[in-house]
């Protein structure tokens, strides 16, 4: 049987040298007159944005002239036309230094919407991280061609060198703190990456009208996430790291390999067996349709909201991101995947149809299971371990970070003393206080005092809720991430579903000391 050509990195745009980042830096402004209103609003943001002004310039249904143009280039790159992980961290970079690396002492943004170094810094680290681990893909395709060489001496040399760019990953991850405060990310730079699915609560429950495409019909597109990252997909493909819709932990044979049987309910709502079977790694994905991805939102009709990607009955044959993608995979992480860019996510498609190192590994570890062990294969287990090790302490780090950066803040509320001004919240507190003061004076509001400049978006103080992160029932602490999942089991799952790949599975010891919230 022949088997199918590795994927060559080019022919899915993707450099040797700078990974799922351009090789060049992304172009400063559009040159072309047409996109000069664009230009000169996002010029003008911020200055906008503090004189409430905002809204006279940018409406909530998106106008023709920027929908159509926007839902254009977006079918050009196979990308959704919402802000995306490749919009404000792969293609929002410049270099400070030109002849310099491509690392946090040399990286600018291009735009940020808040103004903040803080939200720079953000993409900024997300942006180094893809840099550094641009490395580790031919490492990855010269392992599986390793693999197909029978070359385990070659193989062990060549995840020594993958797991030390893992470890940088985590290295760099862990900068995050240096430059982000947890409360300006929280509620000055978050709002603006939420994106328009599962937004009823802000006030836009069939998501965004595009003015002039697909009949002007509303679109729910999630928010930015690094959950859009090709990288860390990438990462899990090649060793094999399964991921299953939370609460959902399929049983694995001897190969560790999920079996179809699922362990218990889903979100109480599915129990039984799941339809399709996971064998391999992320299926799912490779027969969803790369090509179909804008289109396949584009020209659906508004669906009804669904808050969970935890319900089994997403996991059908849809292959979009309003739906699951028909397998027992995270329907979450592969709908991310409708948000890379085109030949990025097909990238994706073709390595995992050539990811073989999990398997040679594998049949190793059974040869010494039945007496044929050897020096050799002991140290190609050990590394093999030592790669998903590291990419669990990439999960565990990250779980921290969610926890500090958005668990907490949401918990805490905003903080007035902290320099911000939330106006719309010191409407709702006079009159919880009984002191409206220009209803008493007979006075119509003035526009600072019903909210048309809110500057936390994501929490009223005294009011209703009004947004993104918060508490969705009383005394039950749930909160959600930018695309709708109850974040921390979900993270946590993830997690543990990396340590569970380990051949020789050692206990997750980090839950632990992840679990500040
Ligand atoms: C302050 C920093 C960060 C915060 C607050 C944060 C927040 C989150 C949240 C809330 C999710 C859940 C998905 C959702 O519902 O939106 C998520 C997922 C994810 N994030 Fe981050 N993130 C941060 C930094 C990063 C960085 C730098 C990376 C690097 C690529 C990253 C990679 C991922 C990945 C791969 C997932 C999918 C879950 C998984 O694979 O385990 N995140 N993040």
């Amino acid at each position: 049987m022949s088997l199918k050509n590795l994927p060559v990195l080019t022919d899915y745009d993707i450099s040797p040298v700078t990974g799922f980042l351009p090789a060049e830096e992304p172009l400063e402004v559009l040159p072309d007159a047409y996109f000069a209103p664009w230009e000169e609003t996002f010029r003008h943001f911020n200055g906008l944005l503090l004189a409430s002004r905002i809204r006279q310039r940018v409406q909530e249904v998106l106008p023709a002239s920027l929908a159509v143009p926007w839902q254009k280039v977006a079918d050009m790159l196979e990308i959704q036309p919402v802000l995306t992980h490749a919009a404000v961290v792969m293609w929002n970079w410049r270099l400070l230094y030109k002849d310099g690396p491509r690392d946090l002492n040399n990286l600018d943004t291009l735009a940020t919407l808040s103004g903040s170094s803080d939200e720079s810094w953000f993409y900024l680290v997300t942006t180094a991280i893809e840099a550094t681990g641009a490395p580790v893909l031919e490492k990855i395709l010269r392992s599986i061609q390793l693999v197909r060489n029978d070359d385990p001496t070659g193989l062990i040399q060549e995840l020594h060198g993958i797991r030390g760019i893992i470890e940088e990953l985590v290295a760099v991850l862990r900068r995050m703190f240096e430059k982000c405060d947890p409360y300006v990310f929280y509620w000055k730079v978050r709002p603006y990456l939420a994106g328009w699915e599962n937004m009823a609560e802000a006030g836009l429950p069939n998501g965004v009208r595009y003015e002039g495409v697909d009949n002007g019909e509303y679109k729910k597109l999630a928010g930015g996430s690094a959950a859009q990252s090709s990288l860390i997909h990438a990462l899990d493909i090649a060793f094999g790291v399964e991921h299953h819709p939370t609460g959902f932990r399929p049983k694995k044979n001897a190969a560790g390999h999920a079996n179809g049987t699922v362990n218990g309910t889903v979100n109480g709502t599915a129990n039984g067996t799941a339809n399709g079977t996971a064998n391999g790694t992320a299926n799912g994905v490779a027969h969803g349709t790369p090509n179909g991805t804008a289109n396949g939102i584009a020209g659906a009709k508004t669906t009804q909201p669904h808050n969970s990607y935890n319900d089994s009955s997403e996991m059908t044959a849809a292959k979009s991101p309003e739906k699951g993608t028909g397998s027992t995979s995270n329907n979450f992480i592969q709908k991310m995947r409708f948000y890379m860019p085109g030949p990025h996510r097909n990238f994706l498609t073709h390595l995992t149809e050539v990811a073989n190192i999990r398997k040679f590994v594998t049949d190793k570890s059974s040869l010494k299971a039945n007496g044929h062990g050897s020096a050799e294969i002991d140290q190609l287990i050990t590394v093999f371990d030592e790669c998903v090790h590291q990419i669990k302490v990439f999960r565990d780090v990250h779980i921290q970070m969610v926890t500090l950066y958005i668990v907490m803040q949401a918990n805490r509320g905003p903080s007035i003393s902290h320099g911000g001004f939330a106006p719309q919240a010191h409407a709702q507190r006079a009159e919880v206080n009984g002191v409206e003061k220009s209803a008493a004076k007979g006075e119509q509001p003035g526009p600072s005092s019903k909210g048309s400049s809110i500057l936390y978006p994501q929490k009223i103080i005294f009011g209703a809720p009004h947004g993104l992160a918060k508490k969705q029932e009383e005394g039950n602490d749930v909160v959600r991430g930018t695309g709708g999942t109850d974040l921390i089991p979900f993270l946590r799952q993830s997690r543990d579903e990396t340590n569970e790949s380990k051949i020789v599975p050692t206990p997750t010891f980090a839950r632990r000391k992840s679990s500040v919230a």
